[in-house]
């Protein structure tokens, strides 16, 4: 299966603790691959002692850096790599990946760039990036038309991290976009808002919720779009 099939993402943060049994039943969830990502406290050290307790299941392992330094290959199907085009600073946008292409040796057929457009100003990731969260629809519709049609990213990622978000935002989105995959990520913790999001996304990740909500909520989420 591609990862342009996934409807259902789960990701897990090298930061946060998740006991072997929980990491069982995220495994056999029935959600589509495991995306070892977080912004703040992530390390060369948890980043792979997270790996070592979920590489033996037989499902996609994925990372999503938050620094060039994150980018692990050893072992990992996809990198999916963010630009954060409503961030304040060109560092979010390109400069990271500057630094990234001077420093690292980079196996480009693994990496899938994300166009991220952050919504949540309470999350680390808008801190971090300094991203302007005050866009209307309209606004958020417009990053994602130049992410999918001028710089054609194969994915525009709405992100809530932390918080659910609004609807009309991703339909607008949805109604906009026409070759990139729609990814949605936040405070999806049970099925109504599984439902709802992936009426318009054509993928939805869950983090959160798997610390918070606790396993069932996130089964879940993996029921309501299967
Ligand atoms: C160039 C390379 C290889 C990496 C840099 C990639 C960039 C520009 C990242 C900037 C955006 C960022 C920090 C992404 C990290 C992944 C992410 C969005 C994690 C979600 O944030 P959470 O950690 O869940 O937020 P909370 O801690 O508030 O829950
Ligand atoms: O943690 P939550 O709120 O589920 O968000 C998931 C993902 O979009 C975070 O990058
Ligand atoms: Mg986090």
């Amino acid at each position: 299966m591609s990862w342009k099939d996934w409807v259902h993402i789960t990701k897990l943060d090298p930061d946060r603790y998740l006991d072997k049994d929980a990491i069982e039943i995220v495994a056999t969830s029935g959600t589509d691959a495991l995306m070892l990502s977080g912004t703040l406290n992530v390390t060369p050290e948890n980043q792979a002692e997270l790996y070592d307790l979920v590489r033996d299941y037989d499902m996609p392992i994925v990372v999503e850096p938050a620094d060039p330094c994150g980018a692990r290959f050893e072992g990992i199907d996809l990198v999916f790599v963010p630009s954060v085009l409503n961030a304040s600073h060109p560092l979010w946008i390109v400069g990271q990946h500057q630094r990234w292409v001077r420093n690292y040796s980079i196996d480009w057929e693994r990496v899938v760039p994300e166009a991220y457009i952050v919504l949540n100003p309470a999350s680390s990731v808008a801190k971090v990036t300094g991203s302007d969260c005050s866009l209307s629809a309209e606004a958020v519709s417009a990053y994602a038309t130049v992410a999918d049609r001028y710089f054609r990213f194969p994915v525009v990622y709405i992100e809530y991290s932390g918080t659910y978000g609004d609807p009309d935002v991703v339909k607008a989105v949805s109604e906009n976009v026409s070759d990139a995959r729609i990814f949605y990520g936040g405070g999806i913790n049970n099925a109504e808002r599984a439902a709802e999001m992936s009426a318009y996304a054509d993928t939805i990740v869950v983090g959160n919720a798997v610390y918070e909500a606790g396993i069932e909520a996130l089964k879940a989420t993996v029921r309501a779009v299967r």
